[in-house]
């Protein structure tokens, strides 16, 4: 049964017809008679939706008292309140104390199941939206205990509730956006919107709608981001990819706190604080006349710098266990152990693509692993770009990466490995290979006893 409605009122006749009525609509139905029985019932199993009565006579705890032992275990979980005539006061403190919604008494079936309907229907999205923000890896926490991690973490929450504007630099997939919503997060703009337009993926043609709207023309009237922005932080990701000819007009915005729309006339007046950021180095772009230096002063007030992944390496074995929870929470995949190996190559790697591509590369070797439920993750399983810019050596060393050997033993295998395959080319002959490798041909043979070859 999709709904599991708990139904807690202490007259009998009220519990079996609120029950019926619900039942009737295909729904799954608990009573209880008084607090205790809530609770229990609770316990024994968290339903999808409480209906509530807010006069709980004869009871150890009022339905007030009820549902704030109820909200403080299952915050999400919807509690509807039932009041009796006249009682709207109370159930509007209901409400303030996290009630979902109120229905008083007497009440007309329709009603009760519309309410039923919309409570379950709202617990569902809010639980869908936190599941895609989960796998969307927005899980709105910069992770990573590094020097460099917390002086950005600090740098946030200066910031954050001042209202000024920002330019957040760092290289791509390093986490300029995680950094712009955590600031719109922690000012006094987090109940208004986050609109984010990424420059670079629009055609210059595209960007002045997509930046201002349109008023009436063919395309109709279409809100721009910046109107849609307003009362929040509006986020232009890549600002250094954007025309002339747009940078002057959103030059213009800065300066008269207004705009008007494609095709309009109208000065629409908005309230927005502008985050930007670019992967590229602006003084460069500013220099080269690719870049208004007046906006540059105008955008970055305050600058950010997202580190590279690479600056802070000691953060990854941290990162690669939390993008493990999360996309194991998000995808039922297992979460599995990563062997000292593959640890120490995937720590070596300089990630151009940074956060972003480590996350990727988690996923794709715990979907490669999905099948074997005891499988190790070690270094032969990764891509092979990973560990291509890092010394490593073949099969022969028992699946061992060179990387996770201390230098004297990784030195020996690869004397060894190195001195065969020279031997080899040279058809066996020693003193050919001693000549090319640079040995006296006595030094070459006592090498090749040290190491135990031939
Ligand atoms: N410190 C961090 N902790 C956890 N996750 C992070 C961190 N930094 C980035 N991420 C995740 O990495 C991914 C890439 O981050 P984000 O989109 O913010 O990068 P970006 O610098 O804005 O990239 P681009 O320049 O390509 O727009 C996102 O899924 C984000 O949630």
């Amino acid at each position: 049964m999709a709904s599991d409605i708990l139904i807690v009122d202490d007259e009998h006749d009220i519990r079996e017809l609120v029950a019926g009525i619900l039942e009737d609509e295909g729904h799954g139905t608990r009573t209880a008679g008084n607090s205790d029985e809530a609770i229990a019932a609770v316990e024994k199993r968290r339903p999808t939706m409480v209906f509530l009565d807010i006069w709980l006579q004869g009871s150890k705890l009022d339905g007030l008292a009820l549902l704030d032992v109820i909200k403080s275990q299952h915050p999400d979980l919807p509690v509807v309140v039932i009041s009796g005539h006249g009682n709207i006061e109370t159930a509007v403190s209901a409400i303030k104390r996290g009630a979902y919604d109120y229905i008083e008494k007497p009440f007309k079936a329709d009603r009760l199941v519309l309410i039923a309907e919309r409570a379950l229907e709202a617990s569902k999205l809010r639980r869908e939206i936190r599941d895609l923000k989960e796998r969307s890896g927005d899980a709105g926490q910069l992770i990573g205990t590094s020097t460099v991690m917390n002086q950005l973490r600090s740098a946030v929450e200066r910031v954050a509730p001042t209202n000024s504007r920002i330019m957040i630099n760092g290289p791509s997939g390093s986490g300029k956006e995680l950094v712009a919503r955590m600031i719109h997060q922690l000012s006094g703009r987090a109940n208004g919107p986050f609109v984010a337009l990424n420059a670079a993926a629009i055609t210059p043609e595209r960007m002045e709608i997509e930046l201002f709207g349109t008023e009436g023309g063919e395309g109709g009237r279409k809100v721009g981001a910046f109107e849609e922005a307003h009362g929040g932080t509006f986020y232009l990701d890549e600002v250094a990819d954007m025309p002339r000819e747009t940078q002057n007009k959103i030059l213009r915005v800065l300066v008269e706190q207004s705009f008007t729309r494609v095709g309009g006339t109208t000065k629409v007046q908005v309230d927005v604080r502008i985050i930007s950021s670019t992967a590229r180095d602006l003084p460069r772009e500013i220099q080269d006349g690719r870049f208004r230096e007046d906006l540059f002063h105008r955008l970055a007030v305050v600058p950010i710098r997202v580190p590279a992944l690479a600056e802070r390496r000691e953060d990854i074995p941290l990162l690669i266990s939390t993008f493990q929870e999360q996309i194991a929470r998000a995808s039922g995949l297992p979460i599995r152990r990563i062997g000292d190996d593959a640890m120490a190559v995937l720590q070596a790697h300089d990630w151009p693509g940074n956060i972003r591509q480590l996350r990727n590369n988690v996923e794709r070797l715990m979907i490669l692993t999905r099948g074997d439920a005891e499988a190790v993750i070690t270094a032969d399983l990764l891509p092979s770009e990973i560990g291509a810019m890092l010394p490593a050596l073949p099969t022969t060393t028992g699946g061992e990466h060179l990387m996770s050997l201390p230098l004297r033993d990784a030195r020996e295998i690869f004397e060894r490995e190195y001195l065969v395959a020279q031997i080899n080319r040279f058809g066996g002959n020693i003193s050919r290979t001693a000549e090319f490798v640079g040995m006296e041909r006595s030094a070459l043979h006592r090498k090749l006893k040290s190491l135990g070859v031939g």
